[in-house]
């Protein structure tokens, strides 16, 4: 189903794990910041609203979606400051928040190609901690409007659901 038939926003917490103690990093792309801050905002907004505590939400900005690949990298090691300094405890799951817009050239498909394999791959490295795909690739600024916090929603918050789905995942295996 297409974007166009579902709403990114929906959820039911009902049906969620209990996400009291988890810890979330999130790596925001500066490119396109009015779309990203709005898909950073509708990420925060799910993950507190499904009982995730703002003080264990961790952020980072990167200046683009190609740096979010080594921004989520450098957040599953541990080695990031931000990661929770009293407890020292790793992530249980990492949001990587992007907006790829194409343009005249075929940069839009390098970039988006690259960004997806990179993390992709981050999924499979020994950290376990899982980064959800919150990057928009799309046409148009109205398409990415329509997807962060317009008529389908936003797309911030699809990925804040994913990541505490993914997070309950890592802690029981
Ligand atoms: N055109 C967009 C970019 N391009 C920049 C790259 O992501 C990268 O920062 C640069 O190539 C330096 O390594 N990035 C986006 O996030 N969105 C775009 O539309
Ligand atoms: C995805 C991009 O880098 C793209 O927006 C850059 O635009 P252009 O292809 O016109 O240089």
């Amino acid at each position: 189903m297409a974007t166009q038939g579902k709403n990114l926003s929906h959820y039911d917490k009902d049906q969620l794990p209990d996400a009291a103690a988890m810890r979330i990093g999130i790596v925001v792309s500066e490119w396109n910041d009015d779309i990203t801050e709005n898909l950073y905002k509708g990420a925060v907004e799910t993950l507190i609203d499904c009982g995730v505590d703002q003080f264990n939400i961790h952020r980072m900005n990167v200046p683009g979606s190609f740096e979010l690949i080594y921004g989520c990298k450098t957040m599953q090691h541990r080695s990031y400051p931000v990661v929770n300094r009293r407890t020292k405890k790793p992530l249980d799951a990492i949001i990587a928040i992007g907006n790829v817009i194409r343009g005249e050239t075929a940069h839009f498909d390098f970039v988006c190609q690259g960004v997806t394999q990179g993390i992709k791959d981050l999924n499979l490295n020994k950290t376990r901690i899982p980064v959800i795909f919150c990057v928009l690739t799309d046409d148009t600024h109205a398409q990415s409007a329509a997807r962060s916090g317009g008529q389908h929603g936003n797309k911030g918050s699809e990925a804040a659901i994913a990541a505490i789905k993914m997070a309950a995942i890592k802690n029981d295996h």
